[in-house]
């Protein structure tokens, strides 16, 4: 497969070493300073982009204005999603948005639903999450803890939504920490007074993140419409 990376910083160098070894090519990366380059669909299969917050959309409308297929990987950008996905749908193309693309996180993933399925009828036990990443991360919360909470909110009908740091009675309080070098740490907590429950994710590098990316690119290959992680998981468990 011919891949654009967009975005050469910690992640896109990652998945480059990935791709490579999966026998992928790499045709075009773009960074901050590169300008003026070709979006072609003839020598492009799939664009993954791990940008930044601000560039994310329009790297992402770019390339389905030139109907090529994106995964998107970069947070912080998401109240421009609906947006996204009705350009890709018009323009007949795909895409995969993930706030985590590790397949460990993708199980986490559930297992945090399964948990506030058992835990939203106890309401001695309050909930929070907590997100540790690198210090040069431009966003807080991570995508991943939104997502966790998004995902609690759905199973708790007296939760209306999530704030940083301090939240009401019917919000989920998610907790940002900024610690060198740590690749990222999610850990939900419920509290009684007689005791917690945790469960914790803990990323070793960003290898799993890139993986998951370029696994999700492959899936793209020749797919029209908007898909999710889950998409790609059930296609390789099946
Ligand atoms: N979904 C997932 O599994 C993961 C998501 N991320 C997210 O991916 C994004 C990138 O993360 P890192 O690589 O750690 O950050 P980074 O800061 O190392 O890399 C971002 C790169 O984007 C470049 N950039 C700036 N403007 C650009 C533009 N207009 N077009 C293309 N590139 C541009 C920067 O110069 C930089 O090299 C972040 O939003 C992060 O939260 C990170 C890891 C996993
Ligand atoms: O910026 C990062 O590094 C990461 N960002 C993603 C997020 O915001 O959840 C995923 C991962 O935790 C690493």
């Amino acid at each position: 497969m011919n891949i654009a990376i967009l975005g050469y910083g910690k992640m896109g160098k990652v998945i480059e070493e990935i791709a490579e070894e999966r026998g992928h090519e790499i045709v075009l990366k773009v960074d901050e300073d590169i300008e003026n380059y070709q979006l072609d669909k003839a020598e492009i299969d799939v664009a993954i982009d791990f940008s930044v917050p601000d560039a994310a959309f329009k790297n992402i409308s770019s390339c389905f204005k030139n109907k090529i297929p994106v995964v998107c990987g970069t947070t912080g950008w998401l109240d421009k999603y609906e947006k996204a996905k009705k350009i890709c749908e018009e323009e007949g193309t795909a895409f995969i948005y993930a706030s985590n693309f590790s397949l460990g996180v993708n199980v986490f993933f559930e297992l945090n639903k399964k948990l506030a399925d058992m835990m939203k009828g106890l309401p001695e036990y309050s909930v929070e999450i907590e997100e540790i990443h690198h210090v040069q991360k431009l966003d807080a919360p991570s995508g991943t803890a939104i997502s966790l909470a998004q995902q609690i909110i759905e199973k708790y009908p007296d939760k209306k939504g999530w704030q940083l740091d301090h939240a009401d009675k019917d919000e989920i309080v998610i907790h940002a920490k900024r610690i060198k070098d740590v690749p990222g740490i999610h850990t939900v907590t419920y509290e009684s007074e007689i005791d917690s429950i945790e469960i914790i994710h803990s990323a070793k590098s960003r290898k799993g993140f890139a993986l998951g990316a370029v696994v999700a690119a492959e899936f793209l290959q020749d797919k029209k419409g908007i898909f999710t992680m889950k998409d790609v998981l059930s296609s390789l468990f099946k």
